[in-house]
This record gives C-alpha cells, structure tokens and sequence, in this order.
C-alpha cells in the first residue's frame, strides 16, 4: 500500500495578490520511498512549490500536507523530518568544511560522537576527506556545493529535497551524487529532486511531474509519460552551416525543428514519416554531413507537453 508523505491540493500562490500566479492549482502526491522529479524551466514554479512544502511560504489557495498535517500550520514538524537542498551558496563561509557539515548535524540534533561519525562517513562519501579542514571560502564552487550536500545529508532526513544537486559538479561528481541519491532511496528515503537535467535525472526518478507557468502538465511514471512519445523518433542532422535554414525549411511541415548549434538541427518526427524525411534529407544539395535517428527520450516528452501547453 502506497503511503502519501505530502498532499497537494489545489496550490495556488501569487508574490503579489491578485496578479501573477507563480503556482496555479497544483494538486499531486508524493509517496513515501519514491524519487520524485519536479522538471520544468526556469520560472516555471518549482522553487515557489517547494517552499510552500517546507513552510517558507504559505499558499494564497489549497493545501499542502506533510503526513497529513496542513504545513503551513506546523512547519517545525516539516522541517524536523525534511532536508532541503536549495540552490543558495552555503553562508558559513568562514568554518572549515568538516565544520560545517558537524554543526549542522549538532544544530539538527545529533549528539556530539553522532555528528562526529556522520561528518567522517559523508567527508569520505563525497570523496572530500582531503580538504576536511580547509576553508570553505577556500574551496572551488562545485567543492561548495557538495558540501553544501553533505550538510544537507546529516542526520539523515526521511524526506530529501534537493535542488538541482548535480549543479557546477564534473561529470565524475554527479555520478557520485547520483549514485549517492539511488543509494539513499535504496534505504528509504524518499526523495524530491528539482532539476532541469532529465538527461541524467532519468536514469534515477521513478515519476515526474512537468511544471510549466506555475501549472501541472503531467505527473506519471517515466516509462508511462514516454509511451506519450513512443510513436515518434528524434532525428538529428548534421550539416554546413550555410545550409541549415534550409533544411530547416524543407522539413517544416513534419514538425518543429530546432537549432541546437550552427550545424546541428534537432527535431521530433512521426515514426510513419521517417521514410519519406529520409529521401529528403539524401538530397545532395541540402549538403548533409550526417544524421542520427534515436528512440525519445523523457527530454522529448517535456518539450512535447510545453508545445502542446503553448499552442493551447
Ligand atoms: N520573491 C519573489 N517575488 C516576486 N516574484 C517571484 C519571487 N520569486 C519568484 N518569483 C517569480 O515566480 C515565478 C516562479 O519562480 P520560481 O523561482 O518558483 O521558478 P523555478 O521553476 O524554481 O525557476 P528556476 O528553475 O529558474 O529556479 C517566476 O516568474 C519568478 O520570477
């Protein structure tokens, strides 16, 4: 039996009364164990719903639950179970890295020899054991950052929220935060994961909800939200730059090409017309160098909603 961890009904929240809605009538539900992505592009209401989720900002409309208790009534019972990773540099700026990541534990509660043993399992964890008494105003902004992670790590929340985790890390870190983020859930935690990365987020959310202009597009599982997208392929064309637009023109009428760099062209096709692109694209003067044809990925499916969403 699926055990609902937060209840969103209807939230609705405006910076400014009576004009713009950040969040417009949200209503989902996160369960306890699962790792939820909340995807959407800039501006589209994320961090506005999460705070509304922590308790930092009550909604205008609706109501959101935490263990079906309203939040913004108790938000110390939220924030006593809750870990938030926000997009915000970590302001203790003037402690050492195992500091800051020791204290927070003790300001969470931990006793001392607790604190103590979590700081050393997440410094070695994060592989950041060698710069344990450096400065953080001494390290590089990704090293922040995962420091900023561990500090979210003690004292072990049940309820994770982490905001773009993988942000300024090289590709070596954010498999270790990955790897990190699957290894928690394995244990029990459920996690809510803002990111913009689907590329990545994909391999380890188990559902998604597309937000966009404060609105729900979908929520469902990632293999069910890519059936939305399973009679399509992505096609990518590699050509002169001087023959883009071109292309570009020719393949109008099978859909929304788009300009990835200036020799790359990116679109979503029906599956049934890939024979008839082919021929089209094997014309000489087009001077094509290459192309790719690929399965859709969760990235397809999110542009497809916010099409669909602004062609409404
Ligand atoms: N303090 C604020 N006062 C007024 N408007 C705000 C405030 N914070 C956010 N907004 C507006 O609310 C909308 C939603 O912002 P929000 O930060 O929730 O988006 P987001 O999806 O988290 O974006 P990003 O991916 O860029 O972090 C945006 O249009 C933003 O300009």
């Amino acid at each position: 039996m699926l055990e609902p961890i937060y209840e969103l009904e209807n939230v609705t929240f405006y910076y400014k009364k009576g004009k713009f809605k950040a969040n417009n009538g949200i209503s989902l539900t996160i369960y306890k164990g699962e790792i939820i992505g909340l995807l959407g592009p800039n501006g589209a209401g994320k961090t506005t719903l999460i705070k509304q989720m922590i308790g930092q900002l009550a909604p205008t409309e609706g109501s959101v639950k935490f263990h079906q208790q309203e939040v913004s009534k108790n938000p110390k019972y939220v924030l006593k179970q809750t870990a938030y990773y926000s997009q915000e540099t970590f302001a203790l700026s003037f402690l050492k890295t195992w500091e800051a990541i020791y204290f927070t534990g003790r300001l969470k509660g931990l006793s001392k020899k607790e604190s103590k043993q979590q700081t050393d399992n997440i410094l070695l964890r994060l592989d950041m054991e060698a710069y344990r008494d450096k400065l953080l105003s001494k390290l590089s902004g990704g090293q922040r950052r995962l420091i900023s992670l561990g500090a979210t790590l003690i004292g072990q929340a049940s309820v994770m929220i982490l905001d773009e985790p993988t942000n300024e890390l090289d590709p070596l870190k954010r498999k270790l935060v990955w790897d990190i983020i699957r290894e928690l859930n394995q244990k029990g935690t459920t996690i809510i994961l803002v990111t913009h990365n689907i590329l990545e987020a994909e391999k380890v959310v188990h559902r998604v909800a597309v937000i966009d202009n404060g609105k729900l597009l979908a929520i469902d599982h990632v293999e069910k939200l890519k059936r939305r997208v399973d009679q399509r392929m992505r096609l990518e064309i590699y050509a002169q730059e001087a023959s883009i637009h071109n292309i570009k023109d020719r393949l109008k009428d099978f859909g929304q090409a788009e300009l990835v760099e200036d020799t790359k062209l990116t679109m979503l096709i029906e599956k049934n017309m890939v024979r008839t692109i082919v021929e089209i694209i094997q014309d000489e003067t087009l001077n094509i160098n290459q192309y790719s044809l690929f399965p859709p990925s969760l990235e397809d499916v999110y542009s497809l909603l916010q099409e669909q969403q602004r062609s409404e």
